[in-house]
């Protein structure tokens, strides 16, 4: 991984604005409300996790704000472009809770094929070398192998470092840890956080992991059920640039223990509706 460079890096990205968003599933008269007046502001290079109990509607959240779903109702904005032009202008990266890797492609061209689709909404941006980048994500020997010659762990590595390689102004990943063990995941994360801190993207991250919310994050939205809805929005005080040491610290402890009894209370909140 990269060595921490950077105390002062400057924000990269786009924001992102939601407002009154709403998602319903099933059929008119029966249907359920996925998202209920979701209201969010990402600020540009701003890391924000969404954290709640399973059913809250995290995942259909990001799916919204990639275009991957359709709203019911209220509006999302990528910096000034609304989430169709966001996406023809390819200013999305998301990274799937499986790695989606394309198994005829070597990892470097699995990396490559963000550059090569659409290649005329690239203009302007800084694409990063996909060897280069692969090399910082600790891959840098694996670049001609294919995917199921790695890791899950390496899988996923792969998976972001396709995400950060056509410049994408915000990133969206849906807990891209949670088929890793432990250990891995932890490895995981601290490069994640090492690499973030390096080129501070907007990032909307999704995970079920307290202390990998806190760790990772400037913000955490916490949600919560039937409806699914933000109940809390969390800062993050801790320094930057963060390793593995923040774990240590007396203020994580505090935070890690807040958000723990505010996730508990928001599910015992559910059990009763
Ligand atoms: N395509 C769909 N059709 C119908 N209902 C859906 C669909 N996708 C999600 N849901 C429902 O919407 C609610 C929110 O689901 P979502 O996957 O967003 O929750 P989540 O918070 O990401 O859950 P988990 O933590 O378990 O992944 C759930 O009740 C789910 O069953």
């Amino acid at each position: 991984m990269t060595a921490i460079v950077a105390e002062n890096v400057t924000a990269n990205g786009h924001g992102v604005e939601i407002s009154h968003l709403v998602k319903k599933f099933g059929r008119p008269g029966q249907e359920m409300l996925a998202l209920d007046d979701v209201n969010l502001t990402v600020a540009p290079g701003e890391f924000v996790s969404v954290i709640g109990p399973s059913g809250c509607g995290k995942s259909t959240l990001l799916k919204v704000v990639a275009g991957l779903l359709e709203a019911d109702g209220g509006s999302v904005t990528i910096g000034t472009d609304s989430v169709l032009e966001a996406t023809k202008r390819k200013l999305i990266g998301l990274v799937p809770q499986a790695p989606a890797l394309l198994p005829w492609r070597s990892v470097r061209d699995n990396v490559k094929l963000p550059l090569q689709i659409n290649p005329a909404a690239n203009a302007g941006r800084t694409l990063r070398d996909p060897d280069e980048l692969l090399t910082s994500f600790g891959l840098g020997h694996a670049l001609e192998k294919f995917p199921k010659q790695l890791s899950g762990g390496m899988q996923q590595r792969v998976a972001i470092a396709r995400a950060f390689a056509f410049d994408p102004a915000l990133l969206l990943m849906d807990e891209p840890f949670s088929a890793l063990d432990e250990i891995n995941r932890d490895q995981q994360r601290l490069g994640l956080l090492d690499f973030w801190q390096t080129h501070r993207k907007s990032v909307m991250f999704v995970t079920h992991s307290v202390p990998e919310a806190i760790v990772l994050s400037d913000r955490i939205v916490l949600m919560a059920a039937r409806p699914g809805r933000i109940a809390e929005i969390i800062d993050v005080n801790l320094p930057r640039p963060r390793t593995e040491d923040a774990y240590a610290s007396d203020a994580f402890r505090e935070l890690e223990g807040y958000v723990r009894s505010r996730l508990a209370d928001v599910m015992q909140e559910a059990a009763h509706v």
